[in-house]
């Protein structure tokens, strides 16, 4: 999978200044400068953090100095009163951090946004207070002294070894850090950036993913507070406060949150720059407010945004106008069958406060077969869809998949149970290629471990390997082919609702529903349209169809089901409901005639 945000990394320059940076040490580099590149690493790891969280997921969580603090004095207290072995004293500081990083992320599942930031961010004033607390094991407000140079597995280390540990540790997060964000976990994090709906709808579970961003954002900051603890041999409360709060944001921002290694850049000129400079010292706060507002307004994704950018332009890589759909060709292959399942709602009923929204609903959706629900705006159809994809839970009534029930199940479960649908307005995530986003349907359906993408494990590579077989699968059945590289979110209104679709059949949905789909489109679309359709029939595929646009309701539907004011006024036939003398008369009045409307409702019909 690959990310128009995230730069790749040019594999071999990233192993020689690697290579470079852990032998300096033997290349004559003085103690200051083996000092600065240790703290660049430190500040690049807190950094990354913040990005993963607030770069990828989107989540305003910023409490990196006390995640980074509480790896910092994990590591001091083990190592002056327990235990001083950096591989132990590692894992426990990461163990900590991410404890911390969940817990302050908490508010994020229920308020989210700017509260969430709020109240992470101030969690930094609690850190004298709980140092002071804990003053006998942490060094209370005159801090913690003491604590010994390093072991590791009982040899102590050297300062130079020491450096190269940091050097060669650094190196390993940023490249879990970088397969993380390169892969479907990244997509799935940029995804509920994005759209919340649309993460739930391809079967992520929005507080699981945010729980997962709080603790992945967390483990360099542990990390990061461990070297932290060794380097200078003392820890001070002082350390962690709203100034350091202020330059990890200054840094992710300069450096440019939604990428790799931005934290790298934005860390480097940070602590080579502002932080260094005596000058500063007076007025480092509005240096790092300048910082943050340099990195904010004028830099789109920050400085690694730019080199990107520029990049991109010497290599002659420019991006390609808005994809045109244009009409399919004759040589679409079949969609792979599926075992389609068969829907069936039985006397649902949803209001809205005073408003009976549905009103006793019953229909059913058979494999193989396209169900059209049909009504005036405000019939009740959407509601209908987000009753059955959990979006919303019946009032009275009941829902079932195959023979199980799935209302009152949240959205993504109902998705991970073989539900796929698009929306009225397609929500395609920024960011990704065309093929990325049809790999985003399988996020629920086919899940691969946090742990096994970070570390490339084998079950990563054969997931990947599924996810390129089944994306050209379906882009070769619905004439998405020539887009596959194409940045998703550029593609033409007609482009996007066709990829919509292949994502809600991506994951083996057994029922897809399809929301006013034709909406906007042209004649050649519509006329794709109904090809991918019957595709969709011959699969297998169980398909309700929420359309205003009865020609094609007409063309493609084996069975109509008439809402009326949130009740059902008819099922049947596209040829039946054509001639029914009630829905006729409800939406024509006498004497009308329903085959040669195109939509049922006029006010439709003008947008349309
Ligand atoms: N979240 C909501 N809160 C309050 N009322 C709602 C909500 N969603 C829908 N309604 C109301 O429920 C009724 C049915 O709306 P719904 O959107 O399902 O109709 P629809 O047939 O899909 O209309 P359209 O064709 O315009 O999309 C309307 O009266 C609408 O105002």
């Amino acid at each position: 999978m690959t990310q128009g945000t995230a730069i790749r990394p040019l594999t071999g320059a990233w192993i020689v200044a690697v290579g470079v940076l852990a032998a300096l040490p033997w290349l004559g580099a003085s103690g200051a400068t083996l000092r600065l590149v240790t703290l660049v690493a430190i500040l690049a790891l807190v950094v990354s953090g913040l990005n993963l969280t607030l770069g990828y997921a989107g989540e305003l969580a910023l409490a990196q100095v006390p995640i980074y603090a509480a790896g910092a004095y994990v590591t001091g207290y083990l190592a002056t009163a327990v235990i001083n072995d950096l591989l132990v004293t590692m894992l426990a500081a990461i163990a900590v951090a991410v404890v911390v990083g969940v817990v302050t992320g908490l508010p994020g599942l229920r308020l989210g946004g700017w509260t969430l930031a709020i109240t992470s961010f101030f969690v930094v004033l609690l850190i004298p207070s709980i140092v002071a607390a804990f003053g006998d094991h942490l060094g209370g407000y005159e801090g913690m002294i003491g604590i010994p140079a390093p072991a590791l597995l009982g040899t102590d280390l050297e300062p130079d070894a020491f450096y190269v540990v940091v050097i060669a540790v650094t190196a390993l997060w940023f490249l879990v850090f970088r397969n993380i964000a390169v892969s479907r976990h990244g997509a799935r994090l940029l995804v509920l950036k994005q759209s919340p709906i649309l993460a739930a709808a391809v079967g992520t579970s929005p507080h699981g993913t945010k729980m997962t961003a709080y603790a992945i954002g967390a483990v360099p900051a542990g990390i990061a507070g461990c070297f932290a603890a060794y380097l200078d041999a003392y820890l001070s409360p002082v350390t962690f406060g709203l100034e350091l709060s202020i330059v990890i944001l200054a840094a992710g921002i300069l450096g440019g949150s939604a990428s790799v290694y931005g934290a790298l850049i934005g860390a480097a000129v940070m602590q080579v720059g502002p932080m260094r400079i005596a000058v500063f010292d007076k007025y480092s706060l509005v240096a790092y407010g300048v910082f943050l507002v340099v990195g904010g307004l004028l830099l789109r994704n920050g400085l690694a945004g730019l080199t990107h950018r520029l990049w991109r332009r010497v290599r002659g890589r420019t991006t390609p106008p808005a994809a045109s759909a244009g009409p399919l060709g004759e040589d679409l292959v079949d969609l792979p069958a599926v075992e389609g399942q068969a829907l069936a709602v039985r006397g649902v009923t949803r209001r809205f406060g005073g408003n009976l929204a549905v009103d006793d609903v019953s229909f059913d959706a058979r494999p193989g077969q396209i169900t059209a629900l049909v009504g005036p705006n405000g019939s009740g159809k959407t509601t209908i869809m987000n009753l059955i994809s959990g979006y919303y839970t019946p009032d009275a009534g009941t829902i079932t998949l195959g023979d199980q029930v799935i209302s009152g199940l949240p959205a993504h479960r109902v998705a991970r149970r073989g539900v796929g649908r698009t929306f009225q307005t397609p929500l395609i995530p920024q960011g990704l290629t065309v093929q990325d986003t049809l790999v985003t349907g399988r996020l629920g359906s086919h899940p691969v471990s946090l742990l096994a993408t970070a570390l490339r494990l084998p079950r990563h590579w054969k997931a990947l390997a599924e996810e390129r077989r089944t994306s050209r699968e379906i882009m070769r059945a619905l004439g998405l082919d020539r887009h596959a590289g194409t940045p998703a979110a550029d593609l033409a209104l007609g482009t996007r609702r066709m990829l919509e679709l292949g994502r809600a059949i991506a994951g083996g949905s057994a029922l897809v529903l399809l929301d006013e789909v034709a909406s906007g489109l042209d004649e050649d679309d519509i006329h794709g349209l109904v090809r991918v359709l019957d595709k969709m029939r011959a699969a297998g595929i169980t398909v309700v169809l929420v359309e205003h646009n009865f020609s094609l309701v007409k063309a493609v539907a084996d069975t109509v089901v008439v809402l009326a004011e949130g009740r059902v006024l008819a099922v049947g036939t596209p040829a039946e409901i054509a001639t029914d003398d009630t829905v006729v008369r409800t939406y024509l009045g006498e004497g009308g005639d329903i085959t040669g409307t195109r939509i049922l409702d006029s006010e439709k019909a003008a947008k349309a």
